[in-house]
This record gives C-alpha cells, structure tokens and sequence, in this order.
C-alpha cells in the first residue's frame, strides 16, 4: 500500500455539544470574554484614531468610548455593546466563521479526550463562542469604523455550523452581540448575578463598564499608574478595595516590567498569621485587566501565595493545562522576578530601617521562614535580612549571632551551637541553668522553626543548632573541661540502681558530675530523638502508624548533695521517696508530672513539710 498523507479533521458538528460539555463549571465566563472583545474593538478603534485617514472615514468622531451591558428579562436576551472598530461583513467572515470558528475547532481536537479537565478549559480564551454556552441563538448587528449607517451587518447563529449574514442598519459605530439566553441558562438574567460577575471580572478594564446606567468599573487601578505619583494611602485604599474586610498590609511592592516579559501589579505583605492557609491564595492574576483568576500557584512559587494584591501579565499562557504552567519560561522568569523583588524589599526595609524592620519581625518572620524552607533561591537572599531572637527579644542576623556567641558556645570540635527554646515556659528551668552559664538562648517556638532549623543546619556553616532541653546546661555544648566527680565509680551505679527503681518504664538513667548547684535530677529529650518523633508525627500519619513514647534521659547530679543525702539514707523506704521526689521535681518543672503522679507528689511534700 503507498503512503498516504493527509490532516484529521474535527467532526465541526460536535462542537457546540462539546464546548457546552466541557465549559459547564465555568459558564459564567462567557460575559468576561464578550466584554473582553468589546473592550478589544474599543481599544483597536482608539488605535487607529491617530492615523492620519481615520478623518476621512464615516465615523470620524471617536466619541466617549464604553462598554454596555444590558438585558432583558422578557426578552431573554442578553446584550453586550460597544462603540469600537466595528466589523463589515468580510470581518465577519473572517473573524467570526473563520477563525474564531477554527479557535473553536482547535479546542475540541485538543481537550475531546481529556478527561473533564476544567482546569484548563476555564482559562482557554474560547472568546467569541462561548457565548453559545448560554444561549440557543447569538445575534451580531455591527456596523465597522468605516461603513455607512446602512452598510451595517446582521449575523446570526443557532448554535450549528449554519450561519445567516444580511445587511442592516445600525445608527452608532460598534457591535452589538445579543444573546437569547438558552433555557437552562436564565439564571443569567438576573441583575445581581450579572453584576456579580461583572464585579470579578471586569472592575479593572481600561475602558468604562455600564450595566444599568451605572459604570461598575475602575479604567484607571492602581497598578497601571506610576509609583512616583501614588502616596501610601493610595496603596492603602486599594488594598482595602480589593480585600474589604483585610487588616492593614505592612507594607507593599510595586512590580513594573517591560522586558523580557510584561509585568505590572503591587504585591501587599499582609500580616502573616500563624495560620498560614488563612493568608494564602489572595492574589489576583489579571491579563491586561481582565480578571483571571485567583489561583496563582503554579505562577508563583508557593511562599509568595502567602502576600496579597494583583499581577497583570499578558505573557502568562492561559489556555495550557496548569502542570505545563509550570515549564513554561516566561512563567519561570516571572516567578523568578518576583522572588527576586520581594527579597529586595525585604533587604532594603532592613537596611534602611533595622528599628521598624524589628518590630515587623513577628508579623513578617512567618513568610520569610516559609520562604528558605522552601525556596532555595530566596534562602539565598535571606540569610543576610532574616533573623533569630533571643530570649530576652533582641533580634540578630544570623552572622551577628554567630559573632556573638563564638567565643561562650563553640565547642570542642569548633562548631558554633546555637540553643533555643520551644517553650519558653516549659522550659525555663533549663533556660535557666543555661544562662548560669553564660549561654545565649534563642526563641524558635512556630512550626515551620522545626523545619528551619533542618534547613539551616544543612546551610549554615559549622552551626549546630539544639533544643535547651536536649541534654544537661552541663554537656549541651561539649566542651573539653571535665568536671570532677565527688561519687565513685561504686557509689555511681547504686544511685544509678536506686533510680531506676522508680522511674517510668521507658526512661533511662545516667549518672553525671555537674556542678553542685544543678538540679539534683534533670530530665532530657535527645535531639535525635525528639527529631525522630517529629518526623514520625508530621510523616503523614506516622512513621510507624503510631505516636512514638519520649524516651526521656533521666540524668542524676552526682555531685548534687541531694544524692549523697540518697545514698546515706539506710531505711529503703525512704531512700527511694526521696529519689521519687527528686524525679518527680524534675518532671513537675517541665510540666510533666500529672495525675495520679501529681497527687502522690503532692501528699509525699506535705509529709515531708509536717
Ligand atoms: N465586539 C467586537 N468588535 C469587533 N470585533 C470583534 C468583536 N468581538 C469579536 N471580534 C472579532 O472576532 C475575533 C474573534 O474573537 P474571539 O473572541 O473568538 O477571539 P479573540 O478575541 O481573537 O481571542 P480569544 O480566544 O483569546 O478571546 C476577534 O479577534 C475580533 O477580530
């Protein structure tokens, strides 16, 4: 058999049920594109107004342009006018029968198969035809730039591959696309929906807007004007238009590019509660200022979707699926800018303003962790603008911390080691002992800190960073200085045998010299450990289905008078309530000690008081 060569063509006829099919979730979108191309034929008139021969054409005036929508309940039609370039007849069969017909014929070749992928159909610019997801019939009475008022066309449609074209009349230069809205499809002719919809889509299109004698839009938001003529309230005002009942923003960007993409927007810095999914997904994505969409996320790495306020871009391709958004280069370079400017707002307000910058810590440190967490170019960047704060709340670079405590916390193998608090309260006891000894505590008591400090000990150099209750104040650095011990080795594992009489199960006791005025016992989670049962909790479900024991250390001063009293103490009964009390202590000053515990606890302290 020879070779045959040849192109798949689309069943037309399938069309209209497909589109219908496919559309149906977001059937509200045929008005944003209708009034999108009327804003279009607008815009194209303005264009052309300039040349020199538009005088000599029949409608030389370029008038008040704008943008009508109006309808008619009886009538079931919809109505969307405009004053713009207009079309004649060869227009019409060329942009309407032609192309936008074949725009209409890609679409199902491409998407037939995909399996209710609405996603991407939301955002394909169907445009002209889907208005046929509303309505039974489409009308267009259009009269172009340059015809006469009898040189008018009338078009009209039912929703078949037939068409009917004539000549009319019309008085005003423009179109007029008239919808007679199909049956299951009057929920559209009602006011409030319509201008619900008018309201997310179009209240930032360039040219006026009216639907009941009312002009619902802003031609002029704020993003498209130029930063040197805005103050701040101006940025304020709009970041409360777009988000009525959101607080104050901290502080906000202007975006502005040209080249090699076109960008324009102002991102705002909400203040980022600990509850992040409450910030996220606020920002809008608008093309050329026709609303798109509120999910951004595969336009902008997954930390910025934490800030508020609008991008306008006409560079980001709207008719692909989201995964393929993500390839997509100019999306990778927008994304990347993005980063970018909000690292060197960031960078800036430090540099120029430490003070305000300090106190906007709590609200900004959030988004910034998120950020490193998640963004290694922006971790980059922050290394020099983050912050830690310690536990009597000044704040440090990461560099200044270092610097700071080198000489007091680096131990024996020359690593800087960084202490912290999860729990300032709970665990002030060993916050405490640390401090007796001249160390510095930090304060890292968020979620997303567990996840930093994983990521900062991966990036920061021979930094160790651990929690204040992972080992005694004693050993948490090690150093090579080694304290003394008063018990002898003998002595040592009788206390050691005492003790392990009397605590939980799964603890295990150490005998250690510490100095004389520590806590007699000393209860300690391993890093290793408490990082293990972390994971197991935070790993979807748990490692091992279930929530891992604390295998708390219980470590016993043996240089602690307590212990020798313990160990003198000849009747066994006693012996082993004072060890219980000394176990007990150190359980109640972390907050551990509960039940039926705490009411032995309580009853054996009053009769050792009586
Ligand atoms: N109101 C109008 N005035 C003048 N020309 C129009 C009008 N509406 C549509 N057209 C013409 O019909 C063409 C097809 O419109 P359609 O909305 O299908 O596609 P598009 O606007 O080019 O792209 P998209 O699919 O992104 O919307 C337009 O490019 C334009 O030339």
């Amino acid at each position: 058999m020879s070779v045959e060569q040849g192109n798949l063509s689309v069943n037309t006829e399938n069309i209209f049920p497909i589109i219908k099919k496919f559309l149906y979730s977001d059937h509200e979108i045929f008005l944003r594109e209708l009034v999108a191309n009327a804003v279009d034929a607008t815009q194209k008139l303005k264009h052309l107004s300039s040349s020199s021969d538009f005088d000599k054409t029949a409608t030389s005036e370029v008038g008040e342009l704008k943008v009508k929508v109006a309808f008619d309940k009886e009538a079931k039609t919809i109505t969307v006018s405009d004053n713009g370039i207009g079309m004649n007849a060869d227009d019409i069969k060329k942009y309407i029968n032609q192309i936008a017909f074949s725009g209409a014929a890609e679409f199902v070749e491409k998407y037939k198969d995909a399996p209710n992928n609405k996603q991407i159909i939301g955002h394909f610019g169907l445009g002209f035809y889907s208005a046929f997801m509303v309505s039974s019939k489409v009308e267009i009475i259009s009269r172009a730039f340059s015809a006469k008022e009898e040189e008018a066309v009338h078009w009209e449609c039912e929703g078949s591959t037939s068409f009917e074209l004539e000549a009319t009349t019309k008085a005003e230069r423009g179109t007029d696309i008239i919808l007679h809205v199909a049956e299951d499809s009057e929920e559209f002719l009602e006011s409030f929906r319509l201008k619900g919809i008018l309201d997310k889509y179009a209240k930032f299109l360039p040219i006026p807007i009216e639907f009941e004698g009312e002009q619902i839009n802003d031609p002029n938001p704020l993003w498209t004007k130029s930063p040197s003529e805005l103050t701040d309230e101006d940025y304020l005002a709009f970041y409360k238009k777009l988000y009525p009942m959101g607080e104050d923003p901290l502080f906000w960007i202007h975006l502005n590019v040209d080249y090699p993409f076109e960008l324009t927007g102002i991102l705002y810095f909400p203040k980022v509660k600990q509850e992040l999914t409450a910030s996220k997904d606020k920002i809008q994505l608008y093309s050329r200022q026709v609303f798109i969409t509120d999910e951004v996320k595969e336009i902008v790495p997954e930390f910025l979707t934490l800030l508020h306020g609008v991008i306008d871009s006409p560079d980001i391709p709207l008719n692909v699926s989201r995964s393929y958004l993500q390839a997509d280069g100019n999306v990778k370079r927008i994304s990347s800018y993005i980063t970018k400017k909000v690292a060197d707002k960031l960078q800036e307000l430090f540099k120029n303003d430490r003070e305000g910058y300090e106190k906007k810590w709590d609200d900004i440190g959030l988004f910034v962790k998120f950020g490193m967490i998640t963004d290694e170019k922006f971790l980059e960047k922050a290394e020099k603008f983050a912050l830690v704060k310690n536990v009597d709340g000044k704040c440090f670079t990461f560099d200044e911390y270092n610097e700071k405590i080198a000489a007091n916390q680096t131990d024996k193998d020359g690593k800087k080691v960084w202490l912290y608090a999860a729990d300032v309260q709970k665990q002030h006891t060993f916050i405490s002992s640390a401090q007796k000894r001249g160390y510095d505590v930090l304060v890292m008591d968020s979620m997303i800190d567990s996840h930093l400090i994983q990521r900062l000990e991966g990036k920061l150099e021979n930094v160790s960073i651990r929690r204040i209750d992972s080992d005694t104040a004693d050993k948490i650095i090690a150093k090579d200085e080694v304290l003394e011990a008063v018990l002898s080795e003998a002595d040592q594992t009788k206390v050691k045998e005492i003790f392990e009489k009397i605590v939980t199960a799964n603890h295990t006791v150490e005998v250690q010299a510490m100095p004389t005025d520590e806590m007699p016992v000393t209860l300690t989670l391993s890093e290793f450990m408490r990082r293990m049962k972390e994971m197991a909790m935070s790993g979807g479900g748990g490692m091992y289905g279930m929530d891992l024991p604390d295998q708390y250390n219980v470590i016993v001063n043996g240089n602690n008078a307590l212990i020798q009293k313990i160990l003198d103490t000849t009747d066994e009964a006693t012996q082993l309530q004072l060890a219980q009390q000394a176990y007990d202590l150190s359980l109640l000053s972390q907050n551990l000690l509960e039940g039926k515990a705490l009411s032995s606890f309580v009853e054996r302290s009053l009769n050792f008081i009586k």
